[in-house]
């Protein structure tokens, strides 16, 4: 298998750029689709219309409903359809910006603007989106050839919403170092689809030790809706770094473990960083790393707000088949726990997953 790297053409980051967007997305087409759901449609749509039309652009807006899910994607294909859109801008979380992408690859050959309003998860470079059923269970991934065109990241808005996000992208961000270090010592396959170069192992590593020297400021900043240059930094960790980190680093156990507790009805209520976090110290527990490595692990998450028990994210009583049911999950032959360098079986995770709230009460 041969090393492959793989990213957006461009990515822009700083307070106000949503009112550039325009300036960027010119040359991308004539025709844009604005996907988003109420909630970002109130913040971005007339700013983004705005700038597009300076730049020649005609833009529709078309409301997200909230679920990443192949009825939503069908939906929403045919209107843009109907509106002969060429350029695709996604606003949003990951969902929203997971269904832009699978509309863009539903046109002929148009152009994808990736606008995320929340830094809470490295969806927003890639070039997958990730599949759920309309109740919100994970079903499949679907990978694309082409990446977003364009990632534009307002930091001003990022910095306004709420903090919960911010803190839930760092967890994402964490877990990428992790799982890519995984795959780089197994020599697995990453999601482009080949084994990992320096770049994508060293970014990221990069990005943990961003997210580890200024998580902990960046969320003080974000909790008074304040951009400072932590601000900055962990905002580009969570998005670039991360995104670019796990694509072509690779991912392993965490992200399974996360594919498997969305299983459980119980853990619906959780973000996705959130049980991202449960799965990254259960990758830890698995993979037989000191006390040491796993209570500092907890410790920063208690410190940067995240959940670190199983209780945090909705399993009130972690025995008997929950737990069962998220293992055999994380253990699908498709999944990504198998870049683990060493063979990871459903007891195993199961055993890994009930250990972690022992660990946890411990540290405090
Ligand atoms: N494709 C990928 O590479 C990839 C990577 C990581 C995660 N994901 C996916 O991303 C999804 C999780 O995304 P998420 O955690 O962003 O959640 P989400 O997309 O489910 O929800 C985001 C929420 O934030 C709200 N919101 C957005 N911007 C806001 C703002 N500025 N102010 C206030 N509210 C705002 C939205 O209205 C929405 O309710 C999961 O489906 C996960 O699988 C995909
Ligand atoms: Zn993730």
């Amino acid at each position: 298998m041969a090393d492959v790297f793989q990213s957006p053409a461009a990515y822009v980051q700083g307070r106000g750029v949503v009112d550039a967007i325009g300036t960027h997305a010119a040359s991308l087409g004539e025709q844009a689709l604005l996907l988003a759901d109420d909630t970002v449609l109130e913040i971005v749509e007339d700013r983004v219309r705005t700038s597009l039309a300076e730049a020649g652009l005609d833009a529709t807006a078309a409301k997200f409903e909230g679920e990443a899910s192949e009825a939503e994607t069908e939906r929403l294909t045919r209107i843009a359809c109907t509106h002969d859109t060429d350029v695709v801008v996604g606003a949003g979380g990951g969902k929203a910006l997971d269904t832009a992408k699978a509309v863009r690859e539903g046109l002929d050959g148009g152009a994808m603007v990736s606008m995320p309003t929340v830094a809470s998860t490295d969806a927003p470079t890639s070039a997958l989106s990730v599949i759920y059923s309309d109740r919100g269970e994970f079903e499949e991934y679907w990978f694309y050839d082409a990446h977003p065109d364009l990632v534009l990241v307002d930091t001003e808005i990022i910095a306004a919403a709420p903090t919960r996000f911010f803190r839930s992208g760092i967890a994402d961000g964490l877990a990428t170092w992790f799982e890519a270090d995984a795959t780089f010592r197994s020599e697995g396959e990453t999601i482009v689809g080949g084994t990992p170069t320096r770049a994508g192992h060293q970014l990221a590593r990069l990005c943990y030790e961003t997210l580890r020297d200024h998580g902990l400021s960046a969320i003080d900043a974000v909790e008074r809706d304040a951009v400072t240059e932590a601000v900055e930094a962990v905002t580009e960790a969570n998005t670039l770094l991360s995104g670019l980190g796990f694509e072509s680093g690779g991912l392993a156990a965490a992200h399974s473990i996360h594919n498997g507790l969305t299983q459980l009805d119980a853990t619906h209520e959780a973000t996705h960083g959130e049980k991202v976090n449960i799965g990254i110290i259960t990758q830890l527990l698995l993979e037989g790393r000191e006390s040491s490595v796993v209570e500092d692990y907890i410790a920063f998450s208690r410190r940067l707000g995240l959940p670190v028990t199983l209780a945090d994210i909705g399993i009130e009583d972690p025995t008997g088949r929950p737990l069962d049911t998220v293992a055999e999950a994380a253990c699908d032959d498709a999944e990504t726990i198998h870049n683990q360098p060493f063979r990871v079986t459903v007891p195993m995770v199961r055993d890994a997953l009930k250990t972690v709230d022992g660990i946890a009460d411990r540290v405090r």
